[in-house]
């Protein structure tokens, strides 16, 4: 048995580490995880580790009976059967629409009034911000370094994460909307949550109580 009786979806990346802290303070060993870099099952402490944005995915197949994933892409992801358990306060980031510092009036009268493109990693997110502002835009999906986008005149504007703010600034681009917060959640499979609910409270009030 592994130590929480449950399979633990783990996304690589920048919610990784406080991810794992957050699991040896449960008791779990997550030594071995951190020591491997490219091993994505590790069966003896129950964790499956992947990329962030597959972690709704496994947790609503029921491959993994609770995962953590930032509220960003739960949003982005809203249609999934999945139950959000608890805001565990770390991995903060803002959604933003931003654009280039110093864009010329017509570019600014654009993100106002017009039709703009944008560029994301998050093209329902985006298309809803739009949509409940009143506006229109055409999303460009883009699968990284969204930031590129807009400095090579693929589009006007981008909708992406920021946190620091360092990837925007040294890219010349500045907020010009915030869209949403986001923090690293605890889901649950609904399935789990039922069958394994001493397993699955036990962590929830463990995460609780700090
Ligand atoms: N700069 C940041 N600081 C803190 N948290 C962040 C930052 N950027 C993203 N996050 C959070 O971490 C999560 C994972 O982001 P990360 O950039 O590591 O993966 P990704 O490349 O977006 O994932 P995928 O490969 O699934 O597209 C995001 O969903 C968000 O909740
Ligand atoms: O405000 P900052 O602290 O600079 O962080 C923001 C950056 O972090 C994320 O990118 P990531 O490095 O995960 O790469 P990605 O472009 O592949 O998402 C996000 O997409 C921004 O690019």
């Amino acid at each position: 048995m592994t130590p929480l009786n449950l399979t633990i979806a783990v996304p690589r990346g920048a919610l990784m580490p406080g991810t794992l802290d957050l699991l040896d303070r449960l008791g779990v060993d997550t030594s071995e995880v951190r020591a491997n870099d490219r091993k994505l099952l590790f069966e003896s402490v129950g964790i499956v580790t992947m990329r962030p944005s597959d972690v709704p995915t496994y947790v609503e197949a029921g491959a993994a009976d609770i995962g953590i994933c930032g509220k960003d892409v739960l949003m982005e992801q809203a249609g999934r059967h999945v139950y959000e358990l608890l805001d565990l306060a770390f991995g903060g980031c803002q959604m933003v629409l931003a654009s280039r510092a110093g864009d010329d009036p017509a570019v600014e009268a654009l993100r106002r009034l017009g039709v703009m493109r944008v560029a994301t990693k998050y093209p329902r997110i985006a298309a809803r911000y739009f949509e409940d502002t009143g506006r229109q835009a055409e999303i460009v999906e883009v699968k990284g370094s969204v930031e590129l986008a807009p400095l090579t005149g693929l589009v006007e504007a981008i909708v992406d994460l920021t946190a620091t703010g360092t990837t925007l600034r040294e890219n010349g681009l500045v907020i010009r909307e915030e869209i949403a917060s986001s923090t690293a959640r605890l889901i649950a499979n609904p399935v789990s949550h039922k069958l394994r609910a001493r397993e699955i409270d036990a962590v929830v009030e463990a995460l609780r109580a700090g």
